[in-house]
């Protein structure tokens, strides 16, 4: 049987409406494709404090983390993910890239130009959507 994952992932919006995205690298498993920064989820940890810990871990800045805007569960070749998406600031320092190949700034209704890890893609759409709606 596959594994499930638990994973958290950040959607870290700017005072410009934009979203921070992260290109996994080729080293990485589901290589060259972008994400929300995030991971694994540890014994003990509610989805907050996960969040939190890996942000910190990887991008070397600190975040507040939110509500949850989106719950997928998607099934890999290799394993199934339950990634859960969440609201989140920054709230001291400024990202850097120390995992992913880069870190792009990107205005929400753009984020459908790049190529998502394929369990992103509802939480993506949920993003645009919640944005088509928002006064500009
Ligand atoms: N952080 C993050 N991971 C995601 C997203 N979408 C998605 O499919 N994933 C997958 C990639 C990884 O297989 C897993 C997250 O694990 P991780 O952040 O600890 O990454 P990792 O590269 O160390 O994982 P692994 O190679 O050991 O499997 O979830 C996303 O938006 N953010």
């Amino acid at each position: 049987m596959k594994k499930t994952v638990k994973v958290v992932a950040a959607i870290i919006e700017n005072n410009q409406n934009e979203i921070l995205c992260a290109l996994r690298s080729h080293q990485m498993s589901i290589p060259n494709k972008w994400e929300f920064p995030g991971g694994k989820v540890e014994e003990g940890e509610n989805y907050q404090e996960a969040l939190e810990r890996e942000i910190s871990e990887e991008l070397k800045c600190k975040i507040k983390a939110g509500d949850i805007i989106n719950d997928n569960t998607h099934e890999y070749e290799k394993f199934i993910i339950n990634l859960i998406s969440i609201e989140a600031k920054i709230v001291e320092g400024t990202p850097v890239a120390t995992e992913h190949a880069k870190l792009i700034w990107l205005p929400k209704e753009n984020l459908d130009s790049i190529i998502w890890a394929p369990a992103d893609i509802p939480a993506v759409k949920e993003i645009m959507q919640a944005n088509e709606g928002a006064p500009q």
